[in-house]
């Protein structure tokens, strides 16, 4: 089918959003520096460079305290992983991606984290996806449209052909200044730019998205 689902990782198919942000909690407990949920909305998307930046809130660091911070970020980040599995996937997106792969629509990953794999293998949904873009595969990160470029070029459709699916703001603006349509996942506050809005996928469908794009496809 001429039609794509990009979908988003952290946020969109499972709640990873929580494990980030305590692992981003938990190491500034360890510096004695504040962080808080709402100051974690800002990292949503971001890079886990672009992460720190946002974390640092202008704090001085040298590149040697960077490098502990990251890894010490990700030490934490992949303890909490061992918990994950299929069983963690968010309400709807088993039923919406096995819906998608039986009608033939295209399946793509964009994620900016560099343990996307890692986590997909996890969950057991890594071979449903044509294309998988994770925090490596382009130099420039969301909000940059580059990684869903990317993406739709490896699945052979243009944007207007490939609704995304994510949960940041960086990742809705990103996909719009790829001229992709884009279902904002959760709060509005966050995603309220994107072309539609729904709390999470919980009962979504592929006739909901596709009847929404022009021209229809012809769904089998
Ligand atoms: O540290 P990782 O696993 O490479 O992840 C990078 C980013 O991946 C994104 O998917 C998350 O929304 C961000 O919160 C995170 O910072
Ligand atoms: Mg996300």
């Amino acid at each position: 089918m001429n039609l794509g689902f990009i979908f988003d990782l952290d946020g969109v198919l499972t709640d990873t959003v929580e494990l980030h942000y305590h692992s981003w909690q938990r190491l500034a407990e360890e510096e004695g520096v504040p962080f808080s949920r709402e100051a974690n909305a800002a990292l949503l998307g971001r890079t886990r460079e672009d992460a720190l930046d946002l974390w640092l809130n202008g704090r001085p660091c040298s590149p040697e305290q960077r490098a502990d911070l990251l890894w010490r970020k990700n030490a934490s980040f992949l303890e909490a992983l061992e918990g994950l599995g299929p069983g963690d996937l968010l309400p709807g997106v088993a039923e919406l991606l096995h819906e998608a792969r039986e009608r033939g629509v295209r399946l793509g990953l964009a994620s900016s984290s560099r343990n996307a794999r890692r986590v997909c293998d996890r969950l057991g949904v890594t071979a449903l996806f044509g294309a998988f873009a994770d925090g490596s595969s382009v130099v420039n990160p969301k909000p940059a449209p580059d990684i869903f470029l990317w993406v739709a070029g490896r699945l052979g459709l243009h944007p207007t052909r490939c609704l995304v699916f994510e949960d940041s703001e960086a990742g809705v603006r990103a996909a719009l200044a790829g001229g992709f349509p884009v279902v904002g996942l959760g709060d509005p506050a966050r995603v309220g730019h994107a072309t539609w809005v729904r709390p999470d996928l919980n009962g979504a469908t592929v006739e909901e998205f596709a009847r929404h794009l022009d021209p229809l496809p012809a769904l089998s």
